[in-house]
């Protein structure tokens, strides 16, 4: 079953530019310049349940304004959206009790309540009954360990343990979706990897769909399954990790570690040197060499330990993008 379907989606923007100085501005008073932004043009794919899918995309591609028309937060100009088989711009609240929008950079909770009480307020918005809400909170709290500290201020709490009561509160109501808009920025690496380790948990036992939006390449590779990527308003992939990782040239990553000093110069035989520091190094082969380069190093090298792995994500989106006249 589709969760998300849409087809030929366009926004755009309408806005005003305010010229500098004061008698410029004195003259747009009179006549304004208008200008249009196409952030999203023509943008078709769908998404099954239980789905996780990332939507990547370079710095103003579009990601932020897609996610705001799936949730009804933004009008399409043009094109069709059917969101868990609602249209999300009529804003019918039996689609917003169905799914969640978190945005990292966006605090939905009242600072100067602690968070318990925003909680008691989501209840009552979403009709969630006493008991349920009881062992969703016991639950989600325990699990992202903030039980200590829901009856503080919110605005006292760290910016991890902020964000963990911002998930808390989107999932409180049980939705079937989630749409995550960079959901770990400023976390520390520990707090990351719980909200991840946590996500990852919700998918596995309540079947949640989620799209995701992350400028955090670990976070991509720890949950999601398939990728959108969106540049310049229009959508230029949509597959699998690993065919993001091949779709330009099929690279592989060998990693060496050697019992004996690793010269440059020897290893440039074999491929490109990524980095070589002395006893390890890193070198980037084609994918259909990497068994028999293999075979020569452990011939040629006094080997420790030698690995091969897919090149890392961030290469291969900035390899999508500039193929697509655009680097991030
Ligand atoms: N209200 C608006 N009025 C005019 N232009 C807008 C408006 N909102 C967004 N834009 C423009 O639309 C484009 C897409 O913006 P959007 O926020 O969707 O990008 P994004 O992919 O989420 O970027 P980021 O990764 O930086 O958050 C950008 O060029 C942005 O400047």
């Amino acid at each position: 079953m589709n969760v998300i379907e849409v087809e030929g989606l366009s926004k755009t923007f309408k806005f005003y530019r305010k010229p500098q100085g004061l008698s410029a501005s004195l003259k747009n008073l009179w006549r304004r310049q208008i200008e249009y932004k196409e952030a999203v043009k023509d943008v078709s794919f769908s998404i099954e349940q239980g789905q996780v899918v990332a939507f990547l995309g370079s710095n103003g591609a579009g990601k932020t304004t897609t996610m705001k028309m799936l949730s009804g937060i933004l009008h399409p100009t043009q094109g069709k959206i059917k969101v868990l088989g609602h249209t999300p711009s009529e804003r019918e609240e039996r689609f917003k009790k169905r799914f969640s929008i978190l945005m990292g950079q966006k605090h939905q909770l009242w600072p100067d309540l602690p968070a318990i009480d925003s909680f008691t307020l989501c209840q009552r918005i979403y009709e969630i009954p006493t008991s349920l809400y009881k062992q969703r909170l016991a639950r989600l709290s325990e699990v992202l360990s903030v039980s200590h500290l829901l009856d503080i201020q919110v605005r006292r709490l760290s910016l991890g343990e902020r964000m963990k009561m911002e998930l808390i509160a989107a999932l409180l109501h049980g939705p079937e979706l989630l749409f995550l808009d960079e959901p770990t920025i400023g976390l520390d690496f520990l707090s990351q990897r719980a909200v991840m380790r946590f996500l990852q948990q919700l998918v596995k036992e309540d079947n949640l769909t989620i799209l995701l939006t992350s400028h955090n390449m670990a976070d991509i590779s720890a949950l999601c399954e398939r990728v959108l990527v969106i540049q310049n308003g229009q959508l230029i992939f949509d597959d699998g990790i690993a065919s993001l990782q091949n779709s330009l040239g099929g690279l592989r990553r060998i990693h060496i570690e050697s019992e004996t000093p690793l010269h440059s110069d020897l290893l440039r035989r074999y491929g490109k040197v990524i980095n070589n520091d002395i006893h390890r190094a890193e070198l980037e082969v084609a994918d259909g060499a990497a068994n028999q380069v293999l075979q020569q190093l452990l011939n040629e090298i006094m080997i420790k330990d030698i690995r091969v792995s897919a090149p890392p994500l961030e290469d291969s989106l900035e390899r999508l993008y500039s193929h697509q006249g655009q680097v991030a």
